[in-house]
């Protein structure tokens, strides 16, 4: 493991109050590395102390196992760039001239503009999507545009690290997705090192291959997202209660503040209209989430242990049919599901793909024609269909006997199919 930043109990204070503590990191080359930690901590300090911009008061900073303080500036500026919190440039140059002046730690006093900085300049505007702006002037750029081109000028530097300090911080949800699909690219695709500071827990959480959670210029926690992102954690140092699931996108944990209000609110109350889901393979839980937000009563069957649907439910608390994966839904289970389906307003039916552990879930249906239903469309049931036509077989005869189906190709209008079938 080639270590690319270490620092051994750096000390820093402003006036006389001490800001950093002691801090003790080892920083892998290649990683992707998120400091984050309440207002106040010592995030910006401790990310000024690491790229000299701040002199440490006491212990060491090693870059690539060289002391930090036995680089020249334009040595270290080859090897290490900041893009800064506060990105307003003062002067009102244009986008290509900004980003060709990370190429500056390069160039002999004389010599001008090379091939090669030319080179440079054109890969970075391109990995940043910045080409299209270079002969606009830097002010007349929106948050997300400027903040590329301060980057695609930290890039040109050509550096083995990358220092961002709350890169996304003025941005919109877009443009901070935007930012960090752009870091980790690079961190992916050019192996860099990057380490950012920043608020946002979820987006580190997201990206970041290890935290770094700074309380009162210490170090509190350091490891993976799940590591570090614990309730106890949150609440310790940012003095906050939160609800800590799983992502069901990218499986890493996903943080919603509590708000102190809700802890005297009786729950959200919940509607009468009961819906049953069959899905399974992921094809629901986008939308399990978002009828459960509504309000529904919500249940679904039948659904294997450990399948993508099956972990959302039970997060959220829907009542499930659930069966062992593998061996076919079982005959109690498949009355279970009816007595659920029974019970329902509505069945939903997700593009799931059937097979023959899976085919009574769409045989049950040819039971309930007078049950309304909502089966998804979009997406061909001869391409779901891993029985060799069975399963088309009974979809067509679902199609012809019943007349309480609504077809649903757009799966963006399943909430307005249900209001109106509610009404
Ligand atoms: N130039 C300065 N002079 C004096 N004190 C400072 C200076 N810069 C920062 N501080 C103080 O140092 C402490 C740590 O500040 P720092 O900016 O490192 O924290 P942070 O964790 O990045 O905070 P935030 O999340 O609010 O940006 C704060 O109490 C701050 O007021």
């Amino acid at each position: 493991m080639k270590i690319m930043l270490q620092t051994d109990k750096i000390k820093f204070s402003y006036n006389q109050e001490e800001i950093l503590k002691g801090i003790d990191l080892q920083i892998k080359s290649g990683s992707f590395i998120g400091i984050i930690g309440p207002n106040a901590s010592g995030k910006s300090t401790l990310l000024k102390n690491m790229s000299k911009t701040l002199q440490v008061d006491s212990g060491t900073v090693y870059l690539n196992h060289k002391l930090l303080n036995d680089y020249s500036s334009l040595e270290l500026a080859r090897k290490m760039a900041v893009v800064p919190q506060n990105t307003e440039v003062s002067f009102n140059f244009n986008v290509y001239d900004i980003i060709m002046m990370g190429r500056h730690p390069y160039q002999k006093r004389w010599s001008g503009i090379s091939k090669n900085d030319k080179k440079i300049v054109n890969e970075v505007m391109e990995v940043t999507d910045t080409f299209k702006l270079r002969s606009k002037l830097i002010k007349e750029l929106s948050g997300g545009e400027r903040q590329r081109v301060i980057i695609a000028r930290a890039l040109a530097q050509k550096p083995n690290v990358l220092l961002l300090d709350e890169p996304t911080s003025s941005l919109d949800i877009n443009y901070q997705a935007e930012i960090y699909d752009l870091l980790n690219y690079l961190n992916q695709k050019w192996d860099l090192t990057i380490i950012t500071v920043s608020h946002d827990l979820n987006l580190t959480a997201q990206y970041c291959e290890q935290l770094i959670l700074l309380n009162e210029g210490e170090i509190f926690a350091s490891g993976s997202a799940e590591e570090v992102l614990t309730e106890e954690n949150i609440r310790e140092v940012y003095k906050a209660e939160v609800l800590i699931k799983s992502n069901p996108l990218s499986d890493k944990p996903f943080i919603t503040l509590i708000p102190e209000v809700n802890k005297f609110k009786k729950k959200k109350e919940k509607k009468e209209f009961k819906i049953h889901i069959i899905a399974g393979g992921g094809t629901a839980k986008k939308f399990i989430y978002k009828l459960d937000n509504l309000g529904y009563r919500l249940s679904i069957g039948v659904l294997n242990i450990g399948d993508a649907d099956w972990q959302v439910a039970r997060e959220l608390g829907v009542e499930i049919v659930e069966a062992p994966p593998f061996i076919d839904i079982s005959d109690n289970e498949i009355k279970r599901n009816k007595e659920l389906i029974e019970k329902s307003d509505l069945i939903i039916l997700s593009d799931l793909p059937f097979g023959h552990g899976n085919i009574a879930n769409l045989e049950v249906l040819l039971d309930y024609a007078n049950k309304p239903k909502i089966l998804f469309s979009n997406l061909n049931i001869e391409k779901r269909d891993y029985i060799k036509g069975k399963a088309e077989k009974i979809w067509n005869k679902l199609l012809e006997e019943d007349d309480n189906i609504v077809l649903l190709n757009d799966k963006s209008q399943l909430i307005s199919e249900i209001k109106k079938l509610e009404n």
